[in-house]
């Protein structure tokens, strides 16, 4: 029997019409350029993945791989319900399995975005023990982000978002283990970013792993601007409120 039933459907959000829709979105803002990035889905223990190495703003359903999600899914011990004929799955496949088993999320997005690796870039240029973490606080977007894993809620405008910096290796999936240290070290964390290649952002499910990723890309952008106007991205501003005028 075909396993084409686990990638067809009628329905534009079902993940194997998703993942193609989305990096086609992707592609036209710089995030997947070059066949690097990409976006897989989880539903339930069923994950989807797009094929390596291929121009990711043009795949079709029938490029997608899905992969059984157990307790046991490793980098070894991986079941495909579905492989296409030829090629093979994801180099970020092991890091998006990160995130759906050690922080139950339904969707994981990776993007090559400038900004993600201009941030390194000026974290690095300042040199060890201040490279490792992205701060920013006092601007609207933060609120574009959950408060952390299994809490309710968003971060509010005077809290600070802090995404983690992993260094970057020879190969995507030796990142594995950094970024679940990563994960450990800043269990709240909804994303990763990696010095010099992008970054990797997760959430319960795609309107949260996407929409976080925009607002970090938003942030991003407004970093390396702020940089360049010589505005530091955390500032003191005092907590008040202003009483509202009726
Ligand atoms: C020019 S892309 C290099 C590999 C990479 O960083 C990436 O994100 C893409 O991996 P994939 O295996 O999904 O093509
Ligand atoms: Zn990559």
């Amino acid at each position: 029997m075909s396993d084409d039933h686990y990638i067809t459907s009628e329905d534009p959000d079902h993940p194997a019409n998703l993942i193609p829709s989305l990096c086609a979105k992707f592609w036209t803002l710089g995030w997947v350029t070059g066949t690097g990035g990409g976006c897989s889905i989880r539903n339930d223990d069923l994950v989807y993945i797009a094929p390596s190495g291929v121009q990711k703003e043009l795949m079709k359903n029938t490029d997608i791989y899905v992969l059984a999600l157990s307790k046991q899914t490793d980098l070894k011990n991986r079941v495909y319900l579905r492989s296409p004929p030829c090629g093979r799955p994801s180099q970020c496949t092991p890091l998006f399995l990160a995130a759906f088993t050690k922080r139950g999320a339904g969707c994981c997005i990776h993007t090559h975005s400038h900004w993600a690796v201009l941030v390194t870039l000026l974290l690095e240029a300042q040199g060890p023990g201040k490279d490792k973490l992205f701060e920013i606080n006092n601007i609207e977007q933060i609120k574009g982000f959950g408060k952390g894993f299994q809490k309710q809620g968003n971060l509010g405008y005077h809290d600070t978002l802090r995404i983690p910096v992993i260094e970057n290796t020879a190969h995507e999936e030796d990142l594995t283990e950094f970024l679940e240290e990563a994960m450990d070290q800043h269990p709240d964390t909804y994303a990763v970013l990696v010095r010099r290649h992008g970054v990797y952002v997760w959430g319960d499910n795609v309107h949260k792993a996407k929409t976080m990723c925009e607002s970090l890309d938003y942030l991003f952008q407004l970093a390396v601007e702020m940089k360049q106007l010589g505005i530091p991205w955390l500032s003191d501003i005092p907590v008040t409120v202003p009483t509202s005028r009726r």
